[in-house]
């Protein structure tokens, strides 16, 4: 199996784990009920944030926590989250990227749900 190399592995990557996520009980309706029918333009995007972190070509330029702030998400939703990410690039690619990938998405979840722990009851240490 190869590793994460490419845009395309990227786009296969993020295209596949989405999937997932829209057909998944718990989190599809909260994608679907923010994004509805600008699919395109977030996937768009999440290509070019991937890219960044895992290929080193810094095409995005956003603020990744943000649109997350007023979801109604918690730490079931980042366990879901991460087990179709893990699942994703393990059912498509193996390799130091690939763990990478993995890694990133971890941490990414673990620094969200620190910050929503901070910003909704005040405990918690916001990481970033
Ligand atoms: C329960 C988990 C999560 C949910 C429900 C969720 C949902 C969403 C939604 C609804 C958007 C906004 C789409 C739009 O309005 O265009 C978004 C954007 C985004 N998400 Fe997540 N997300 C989750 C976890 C994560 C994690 C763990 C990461 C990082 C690895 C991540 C990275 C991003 C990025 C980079 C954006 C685009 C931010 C921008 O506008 O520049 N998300 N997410």
């Amino acid at each position: 199996m190869k590793d994460i190399t490419v845009m395309e592995d990227i786009q296969l990557l993020v295209n596949t784990f989405y999937e997932k996520v829209q057909a998944d009980e718990l989190l599809g309706p909260i994608f679907n009920g923010v994004i509805q029918d600008r699919w395109p333009v977030h996937l768009e995007k999440m290509y070019r944030f991937w890219q960044t972190v895992l290929l080193e070509e810094h095409t995005y330029f956003g603020r990744p926590f943000p649109p997350h702030a007023q979801l109604p998400i918690e730490q079931a939703h980042f366990d879901t989250w991460l087990r179709h990410w893990h699942e994703t690039v393990d059912s498509l690619f193996a390799g130091p990227k690939a763990e990478e990938a993995k890694w990133r998405g971890g941490k990414m979840a673990l620094m969200f749900m620190s910050k929503l722990d901070y910003y909704r009851n005040g405990t918690g240490t916001p990481l970033l």
